[in-house]
């Protein structure tokens, strides 16, 4: 049975065509970003969001997460034309910078001189967004509408104007679901026959805090990189803003002895953080205080699929949500659009559900491949790069690289720095995995790099592992 339909003030009526807008959940850095691309083909798009508009705060205001961005991410930026506005304001990041509990560092680089991921800040990236899709005819956005619920059938989003506490339903065309990790269009899809459905929560969770930046404004730690200290169960990270401050992560088991529920008052975080974390302790003055009055965030991946339905398509976080530990969520995302751009280029754009279906076929498993490798980098950051004979493999690997560059990329490089499918990248790191496995234990440092027996034995096992 068809549901009443109340159009607020202010909706888009349905052009006269009949065809109404395209609509697209959730403003976030996908949705927005996807927004765009859409405009930018000459749809009428509203961009619905159940927050206010984040560029109405005052900049001091919430959570100043910054990101890293790497080359899927910045394509997907090229390809709406602001890559070059969000670089001035992003920080080139060329190495990792291991703090162990002495307060000694040790460097890894991330990929060939030059190469780099880059410090941006969320709602920096977030607003330049937003202000570009305002400026374009034929956009509308709609900040403070949460979408309670959606009637897949009858092509329905009831939603509600968080102001007023106000319920209403108006009909869709097509909607893109950019809602998030835990989208309520997903919710809907969740409900269909046989759907696919799962969510794995760490025993961990995350929580922000800040590095202050040196009285002169200047960055009290190397700048250019990110800040690992790895301490085997767990660990922080800090990522450079343009304040000169850092934004600190701690990531941190919930329960056990070591643990946010063995950390109860001030006393107990600033006597752990002194032990474990020493030579962050004095850039941390207000450590305790931010300790306990940051959320703690739970971390989790989710798949599922079919991500579309006639009418819907899910994007972004709300299709593939992982763990943070590869820096790769928001890229995945950002490359959605750019795969989406390219199908709608290839099918044409009044054809959604051909479109839509080879989205899902090609990026299913890139991004099943992703959140893998986000749970993998996790325990390369918390436990290996604290390890020596880890740095060594991955010095003994550049030497690998630059004696066969067209067979051997490093994962991270092709993870990181290429726009080779995820899935392609994983499956080549854990051939190459398998050989440094052989080899690794004829090498102790990296002169025997040189020695015939070594050289024989790694052409041995490229040759078994088919590279
Ligand atoms: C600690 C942490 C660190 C991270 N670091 C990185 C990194 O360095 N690099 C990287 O690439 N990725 C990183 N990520 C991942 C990245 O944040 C996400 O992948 C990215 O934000 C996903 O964007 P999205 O637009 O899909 O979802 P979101 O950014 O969550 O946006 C969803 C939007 O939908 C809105 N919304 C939600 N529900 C509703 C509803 N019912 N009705 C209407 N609107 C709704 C929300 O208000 C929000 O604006 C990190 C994530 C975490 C948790
Ligand atoms: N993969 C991951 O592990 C995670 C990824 N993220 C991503 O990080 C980005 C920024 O996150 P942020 O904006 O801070 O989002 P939040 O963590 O603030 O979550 C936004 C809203 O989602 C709902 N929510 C939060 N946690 C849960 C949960 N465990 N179960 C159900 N609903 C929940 C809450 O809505 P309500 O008010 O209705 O309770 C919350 O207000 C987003 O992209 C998000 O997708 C965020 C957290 C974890
Ligand atoms: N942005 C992040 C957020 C949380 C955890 C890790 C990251 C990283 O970027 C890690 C980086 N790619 C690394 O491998 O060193």
């Amino acid at each position: 049975m068809a549901l009443p339909i109340s159009l607020p003030p202010g909706a888009p009526a349905a052009p006269a065509s009949g065809a109404g807008p395209l609509t697209v959940a959730g403003a976030g850095l996908v949705g927005s970003l996807l927004a765009l691309y859409l405009a930018r083909r000459g749809h009428a798009v509203q961009l619905l969001d159940r927050r206010p508009d984040l560029r109405l705060r005052q900049r001091s205001e919430g959570r100043s997460i910054n990101l890293a961005l790497s080359d899927r991410g910045w394509r997907a930026l090229e390809g709406v034309g602001i890559a070059d506005d969000i670089r001035q304001v992003s920080i080139p990041l060329y190495r990792r910078v291991m703090h162990d509990r002495q307060g000694q560092l040790t460097g890894q680089p991330y990929g060939a001189a030059g190469q780099a991921i880059y410090s941006v800040n969320r709602d920096q990236l977030n607003r330049t967004l937003l202000d570009l899709l305002e400026a374009r005819p034929g956009v509308q956005l709609r900040f403070g509408q949460q979408l309670q619920r959606l009637d897949l059938a009858g092509r329905t989003l009831h939603l509600r104007d968080v102001a007023t506490g106000r319920d209403y339903a108006e009909p869709y065309t097509e909607l893109f679901g950019a809602d998030g990790a835990f989208s309520a269009v997903r919710g809907a899809l969740q409900r269909t026959d046989r759907y696919n459905y799962s969510q794995d929560y760490l025993e961990y969770g995350y929580k922000e805090l800040t590095i202050e930046a040196g009285p002169d404004g200047t960055w009290a730690l190397e700048k250019n990189a990110l800040h690992i200290w790895p301490r085997g169960q767990y660990l922080m990270i800090a990522l450079p803003n343009l304040d000169g401050s850092f934004n600190a992560t701690l990531f941190f088991p919930y329960e056990g002895p070591t643990s946010f529920a063995a950390l109860p008052d001030a006393a107990a975080v600033t006597a752990f953080f002194a032990a474990e974390f020493a030579d962050a302790v004095p850039l941390m003055p207000r450590l305790a205080e931010e300790f306990f009055a940051n959320p703690t965030g739970s971390l989790v991946t989710v798949r599922c699929f079919p991500w579309h339905t006639e009418g819907v398509l899910l994007l972004g976080d709300a299709a593939h949500a992982i763990v943070p530990f590869y820096g790769q969520g928001m890229n995945v995302g950002f490359e959605d659009c750019t795969v989406l751009d390219g199908l709608l280029d290839a099918h044409g754009d009044d054809n959604w559900p051909a479109v839509a279906a080879a989205f899902e076929q090609q990026r299913k498993p890139n991004a099943d491949a992703m959140a893998d490798l986000a749970l993998y980098n996790f325990v390369e950051m918390r436990d290996r790069v604290g390890d020596p004979r880890f740095l060594l493999q991955k010095r003994i690997e550049n030497k690998i690289a630059a004696l066969h560059p067209t067979r051997w990329v490093p994962l991270y490089t092709r993870v990181t720095f290429s726009h080779l499918p995820y899935a392609e990248a994983w499956a080549a790191g854990q051939r190459q995995d398998a050989v440094m496995a052989q080899l690794m234990p004829h090498i102790q440092d990296e002169a025997d790099f040189d020695r015939p027996a070594v050289q024989a034995r790694l052409a041995e096992e490229l040759a078994a592992a088919g590279i």
